[in-house]
């Protein structure tokens, strides 16, 4: 069943087109792959998806449920509510908060934090307080990150710091998560331990993933399905296997003719 339908999008800066009269379905639950050389539009695309962007051209609908919503011009946060969440290139934490802290901001936005219950500090308020903390120190338990709650975002190790973001992402109850380049930065064994918890967030949880990475161990091995873009276009789009055998894929990452 399709949750997400990209139907000719298009973004120009200027001159310039960084998407391309692009096409592409994600299906519920699906684990897709989004590569492409430096500069062929990924990112853009991840925020022409969550509202960062508003397209030039084309439609982009998501059906969560039985309703299908029309995302294009919406903003990020009305995009959030309706249930996609997405991690940035480079950290975007609250570094002076904590571990915790930092998971239930995003569950805040989720449950609409009720401002009656917040002001008066009513039972409801408290039951909801006690609900969220649970559901993030469940959240870091997954993560092994449950012993870190307390610690400052900013005194984490590098590879923690990506995990909090993941993490942190996953308590806004996404249908569908974006995940841009999660293992920049990380040496192996880190990058081996991220790509098996998003493989065990994909076999958990009810959602897609949609993931952005450079290093093609980590998307050839958990990728059901792959796009590929270059210059703004879609160039390919199918299995692991078809993908590696794909001439205009490999053209487009070896160079030459
Ligand atoms: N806000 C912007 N204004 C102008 N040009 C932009 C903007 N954002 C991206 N671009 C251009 O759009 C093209 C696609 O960039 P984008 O960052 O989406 O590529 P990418 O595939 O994510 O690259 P990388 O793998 O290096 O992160 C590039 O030529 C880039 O310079």
């Amino acid at each position: 069943m399709t949750l997400l339908k990209v139907e000719n999008v298009t973004k120009n800066f200027g001159g310039l087109t960084a998407i391309s009269h692009i096409n592409l379905e994600i299906n519920r639950n699906e684990l897709i792959g989004l590569i492409g050389p430096n500069g062929a539009g990924k990112t853009t695309l991840f925020n022409l998806l969550t509202g960062v962007y508003k397209p030039s051209e084309g439609s982009i609908s998501f059906k969560p449920q039985e309703e299908s919503y029309e995302l294009s011009g919406k903003n990020t946060s009305k995009i959030g509510q309706k249930g996609i969440a997405r991690t940035f290139q480079n950290i975007r934490l609250f570094k002076d908060l904590t571990v915790l802290e930092n998971v239930r901001i995003g569950m805040h936005t989720e449950q609409g934090a009720n401002i009656f219950h917040s002001f008066f500090r009513t039972k409801e308020f408290y039951r909801t307080e006690n609900e969220m903390t649970e559901k993030a120190m469940n959240l870091l338990k997954i993560f092994n990150m449950e012993d870190k709650a307390k610690y400052k975002a900013s005194n984490l190790p590098y590879g923690d710091q990506r995990k909090l973001e993941i993490v942190r992402a996953l308590g806004t109850n996404p249908k569908l998560l974006f995940l841009d380049e999660p293992a920049a930065g990380m040496n192996a064994k880190e990058s081996n331990e991220l790509t098996q918890l998003i493989q065990k967030i994909h076999d958990e949880f009810d959602l897609a993933i949609v993931l952005i990475e450079h290093d093609m161990k980590v998307i050839m091995n958990i990728s059901e399905r792959i796009y590929v873009l270059e210059y703004g276009k879609k160039i390919a789009e199918g299995t692991s296997q078809e993908i590696q055998k794909n001439e205009h894929v490999i053209r487009a990452y070896l160079g030459g003719d």
